[in-house]
């Protein structure tokens, strides 16, 4: 028996980073999650892959309290984040974020920009944040750019100040929507390749990706959405290589001839 079995028998199924419960979001007449149930455990990597428009966004931006949802429920941890009582801030303050357009503040530099929540939010010492905020640009190759303003950086160097930013204050969760798909194809792999370096380092992320190989590569579990609902998940060999559901299978086919009929 492998100690991580040991551990595991000794210590049962904690309880997961997040639990979505038959969340259901509607926009006008438009039924947009209809039914979502995910859980997502300590340390695993959740990609959600589907086409435009199937409602990747919008979960995401329930799980980060950004759309109320019309019926479910979210935990996070033992926190119901559903439950009208629950402080919107206290909530967002334990969720990464990262979106399509980096959206670091242009008046500050690189440095405040990845300090800003740690001080603000969290009350920690300038001196401390911005010795944390110093480690993590180094280790993302940035170290030099602390001083520099976004503008002065490329659209790969400022996604990944908004990812160090999102990690800076060790969130238990990481939420990251599209992020590569606004910059240019040159710039889309040191992004992922930091993504990579996060699940290597035991993140807990939950992501909406157009970038198929992607998925395959990084994905613990490859959540399939087609119109507000979940038709299949698995790993990425199972979703890639052996999908179940005939959508799933179109929808691949489809990628690959964007003409199959
Ligand atoms: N605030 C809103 N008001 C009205 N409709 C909305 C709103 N936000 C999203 N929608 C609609 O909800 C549906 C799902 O959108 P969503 O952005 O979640 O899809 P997606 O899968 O993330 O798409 P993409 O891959 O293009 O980002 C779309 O039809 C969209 O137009």
């Amino acid at each position: 028996m492998t100690g991580e079995q040991t551990t595991s028998a000794a210590n049962p199924r904690t309880s997961p980073v997040l639990d979505v419960r038959g969340v259901v979001k509607t926009f006008g007449d438009q039924p947009v999650l209809r039914g979502i149930d995910l859980t997502v455990d300590k340390h695993e990597v959740v990609v959600l892959i589907g086409a435009s428009g199937s409602g990747k966004s919008t979960l995401l931006k329930t799980i980060n309290l950004l759309e109320q949802v019309d019926d479910g429920q979210i935990m996070l941890g033992d926190t119901d984040i559903t439950d009208p009582s629950a402080n919107t801030d206290k909530v967002r303050a334990r969720i990464g974020v990262v979106f399509q357009h980096y959206n670091l503040f242009p008046h500050m530099n690189v440095l405040d920009n990845v300090t800003l929540a740690a001080r603000k939010v969290f009350g920690t010492p300038r001196a401390q944040a911005e010795a944390r905020g110093l480690e993590l640009l180094a280790r993302i190759g940035l170290g030099d750019k602390a001083k520099e303003f976004p503008d002065r950086l490329s659209g790969g160097q400022q996604q990944r100040v908004a990812i160090a930013r999102a990690i800076a204050t060790d969130p238990e969760l990481l939420l990251l929507d599209e992020i590569t798909s606004a910059l240019d194809p040159q710039l889309v792999g040191e992004v992922l390749d930091m993504v990579g370096e996060l699940k290597r380092a035991g993140s807990t992320i939950v992501m909406a990706t157009h970038e198929m190989s992607f998925a395959r590569r990084v994905a613990d579990r490859v959540v399939y959405l087609k119109d507000g609902v979940i038709i299949e998940s698995g790993t990425p060999e199972e979703i890639f290589e052996r999908p179940q559901r005939a959508e799933t299978r179109e929808f691949l086919a489809r990628l690959r001839d964007p003409f199959a009929p």
